[in-house]
């Protein structure tokens, strides 16, 4: 079998006497559509630190195409093919969309910043066209500022894709998104092309299982489960690790998930 794009070995992050991650191990190979699911608290966002580089571990061994990049800090991982979206916005809200893709993008790749007009147009096409993956063609031209809560977490996975990612790595993308707002969402990261791998962390399991191909189950900060989205619906370890936390069952009618309509 290929070399998993990510894998995590024995990852551990402690705050004290806390676990909050606990001895991790997760491969996940090039091309998925990965989600990273479990019950508040269960070490998700740690765990989405200790990848993207945010955060140290405190003990284990965070490998990326088979390259250990433990000892690495944020920006390094950067370079290497990390990106990410976070759960509240880093975008310059004056800035009009376009702007903000072509400054992530001159960020990314300050050797392509260029005075001469043929690059900086072409630049521009780059921007744009990432910006018509995502659905905001049509949105070129405004501020940040006015655009909807849905449109800007678009600009964000903009913004991300203009860093050319090997590994997309989004925290919460549907929060705050209205239904429509998550379908558009989910339409447009299973659009995205394999070579660009996609690890979510989402409490929304509508889009969860409409996106996923594969999920991890995290509950007190250990792997419960890692398998097909079948396998996570019906796990009763699955369900028990959701009871008590406010969600009754897994899905709200015990049934399965609400039908999400992506276009
Ligand atoms: N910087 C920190 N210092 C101390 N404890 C922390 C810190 N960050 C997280 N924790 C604790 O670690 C545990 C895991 O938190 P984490 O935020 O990773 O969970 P989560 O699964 O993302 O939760 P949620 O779904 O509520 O966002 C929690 O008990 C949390 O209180």
């Amino acid at each position: 079998m290929s070399e998993p794009l990510l894998s995590l070995s024995g990852v551990s992050r402690h705050f004290g006497a806390l676990k909050a991650v606990d001895a991790v191990d997760l491969g996940i190979p090039a091309g998925s559509r990965h989600a990273l699911i479990g019950p508040n608290g269960a070490g998700k966002s740690t765990l989405f630190k200790l990848i993207t580089g945010a955060m140290p571990v405190s003990s284990g061994t965070v490998a990326l195409g088979g390259s250990d990049i433990t000892g690495l800090s944020e920006n390094q991982r950067a370079r290497r093919g990390i990106s990410q979206t976070l759960q509240h916005s880093s975008l310059f809200l004056t800035q009009t969309v376009l702007q903000n893709v072509l400054l992530a993008a001159q960020r990314h790749h300050p050797g392509r910043r260029s005075l001469v007009p043929r690059r900086q147009a072409a630049a521009r096409e780059r921007a744009r066209a990432l910006l018509a993956d995502v659905g905001l063609e049509q949105r070129s031209d405004t501020p940040v500022a006015a655009l909807s809560h849905g449109e800007r977490r678009q600009v964000e996975v903009a913004v991300a894709l203009a860093c050319e990612p090997r590994l997309l790595l989004l925290d919460e993308p549907a929060a705050g998104m209205s239904p429509a707002e998550s379908a558009r969402l989910v339409g447009l990261l299973q659009a995205l092309p394999e070579s660009v791998t996609v690890v979510i962390v989402e409490h929304d399991l509508d889009v969860v299982f409409a996106l996923a191909t594969s999920v991890t189950v995290l509950h007190l900060g250990r792997v419960l489960l890692t398998g097909s989205p079948d396998q996570v619906r019906t796990s009763d370890a699955v369900q028990e690790a959701y009871l008590g936390t406010g969600r009754e069952s897994l899905f709200l009618d015990g049934t399965g998930p609400a039908h999400l309509e992506v276009s």
